[in-house]
């Protein structure tokens, strides 16, 4: 992490398609440089909770590049459908976007996995500024490249990996951010403590509050904590052969949830009984402390995320894991940890057990 004028911070993401992720407040007048000026034309794809934000973005912009578009796409998860993908693709073509021009994801984590779905796609790629504008989207959405999105079989079926040109993370935006959001971004954030950096435990377990009070240095440095493990990884994994995978912790049962919930719970909130799960199953499976699996509880818990869920949606649970990413020949995988910062993949693990631990957060 480098301290750039006083007010950002940059962290590096390197390997192929290298690019910075800055953090800090205030920083959207520096949108149209690092745009860059091969640029000419711009689609600024957006829901209406941060329409405002894109207008003014827009008269920004049009200082500098021929033509500023905007794409309003439906909120959350909604807009993770192909036929958003196919309104924002007949935008670009109408506008005849060429190779020079570029697409701006700003929102929350739906709208940067679409908007970088879409840039990847349009003439087989064109540049792409994530602007996150959630604690979810900042930490993990908008900052790792992976793009996608959903199928009526499941959560992020579809997508590509696709580095972005650059990533503005101005926590300054978040002021206008809903308590839960900011709560369910945190889902993510304890994940990376689980799976990498116990200071970020430690600083929740302190003071939740000032924690995930986005005007506290506490927060700051979560965040930075937070991208910079983020940043590690992609940089050595950048298309998921092997460490990325540690990204999905809590992700099997997480996302079999957003589907069992037809996408009206947020992505974090399913993640956090997921990682309850895994921490379970990392028990019974593995060699996971209690005081670890207890661990989970109570960080998530102080967080206000829920930690179980219905006994009777196993079945359906199951089916639609199957369905995971991870799986491989119809054998499911997990991420599990053997400790805070110890994380592996769990295989071929016997249903009768993954039920077994289901058992121990069922409500
Ligand atoms: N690509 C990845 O690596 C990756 C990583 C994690 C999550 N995700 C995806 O991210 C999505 C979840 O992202 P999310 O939690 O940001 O949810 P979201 O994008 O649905 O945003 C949450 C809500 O906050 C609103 N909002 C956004 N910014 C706001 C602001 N500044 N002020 C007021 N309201 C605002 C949105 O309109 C929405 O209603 C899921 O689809 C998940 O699969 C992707
Ligand atoms: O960046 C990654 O890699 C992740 O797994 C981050 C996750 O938080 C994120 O939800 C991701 O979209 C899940 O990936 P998927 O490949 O299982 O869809
Ligand atoms: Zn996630």
């Amino acid at each position: 992490m480098t301290q750039q004028d006083g007010t950002a911070i940059g962290i590096e993401v390197t390997g192929d398609g290298a690019y910075s992720i800055s953090v800090g407040r205030d920083l959207l007048g520096g949108v149209a440089e690092t745009l860059g000026e091969r640029v000419n034309k711009v689609l600024i794809v957006h829901t209406s909770t941060v329409g405002r934000l894109a207008e003014e973005l827009r008269t920004e912009l049009q200082r500098d590049f021929a033509q500023v578009l905007l794409a309003e796409v439906p909120d959350a998860e909604s807009a993770k459908r192909v036929e958003v993908a196919a309104f924002c693709w007949k935008l670009l073509g109408q506008a005849d976007f060429t190779r020079s021009d570029a697409i701006i994801g700003l929102g929350g984590g739906a709208v940067t996995d679409l908007a970088g779905f879409v840039a990847a796609t349009w003439l087989r790629g064109v540049r792409l500024l994530q602007i996150p504008t959630t604690v979810l989207g900042m930490v993990d959405a908008a900052v790792g490249g992976k793009t996608g999105i959903n199928t009526a079989e499941g959560k992020n079926l579809v997508g590509a990996f696709y580095a972005p040109h650059a990533v503005i993370c101005d926590t300054g935006l978040l002021e206008t951010l809903a308590r839960n959001e900011i709560l369910a971004g945190f889902a993510e954030v304890a994940k990376y403590g689980f799976i990498a950096e116990p200071e970020i435990l430690e600083t929740i377990e302190r003071d939740v509050d000032r924690a995930t009070d986005p005007t506290t240095p506490e927060f700051l440095r979560l965040i930075e904590l937070s991208i910079a493990v983020k940043a590690r990884v992609v940089s050595e994994d950048f298309r998921e052969g092997g460490l990325r995978e540690i990204l999905n912790y809590g992700h099997t049962l997480g996302h079999a949830i957003e589907h069992a919930e037809r996408y009206q719970w947020r992505h974090g909130v399913a993640v956090s009984i997921g990682m309850v799960y895994a921490a379970e199953l990392g028990r019974m499976a593995g060699q996971l402390p209690d005081a670890v699996v207890d661990r989970h509880r109570s960080v998530l818990g102080a967080l206000g995320l829920p930690l179980s869920y219905p006994a009777g949606r196993w079945p359906g649970l199951l089916a639609t894991m199957q369905r995971d990413k991870k799986a491989r020949a119809g054998m499911l995988r997990f991420i599990v940890l053997d400790d805070i910062a110890k994380p592996r993949v769990l295989a071929g693990v016997d249903e009768s057990v993954l039920q077994f631990a289901y058992q121990e957060i069922a409500a």
